[in-house]
């Protein structure tokens, strides 16, 4: 099968959901090895403890500014997929960032996942592929 060129793709997971993102993206790492990834800062480490193999490029962390600088790489079409697993049920300092961050994937029409089922939906469609 031909191959689409590597996405560039921001992965993000508030405290309490930053397990269960490295375990999707453990799960799916054979996918995403030949794409770009970027993470946000405590997110990325994580990630890079569970999938030593792939080269993550990180930004600053969420409440520092790392979800404004993901923002901005959207707003200029550097996002091409955007796998932010949010919590719902707790406070965050910088909720006004992770808003503006949402607003801008909708924006510009970048595909995003909030949590696994959907982040499932979108490993199994072929865009990973
Ligand atoms: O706060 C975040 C998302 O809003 C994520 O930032 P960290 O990955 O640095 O925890």
């Amino acid at each position: 099968m031909l191959k689409s060129k590597p996405k560039n793709i921001a992965l993000i997971a508030h405290d309490l959901k930053k397990r269960s993102l490295a375990t999707w993206v453990f799960n799916n790492q054979t996918k995403l090895k030949r794409h770009n990834i970027l993470a946000t800062a405590t997110t990325g480490g994580i990630i890079q403890k569970h999938c030593p193999q792939l080269r993550i490029r990180v930004t600053k962390s969420g409440p520092l500014g790392g979800d404004q600088q993901i923002g901005a790489m959207i707003a200029d079409d550097g996002i091409d997929l955007l796998i932010f697993f949010t919590d719902p049920l707790s406070p965050h300092p910088h909720d006004v960032d992770v808003k503006a961050l949402s607003r801008l994937a909708v924006v510009y029409d970048v595909p995003m996942a909030c949590s696994g089922a959907t982040a499932d939906l979108i490993a199994a469609s072929g865009y990973l592929d």
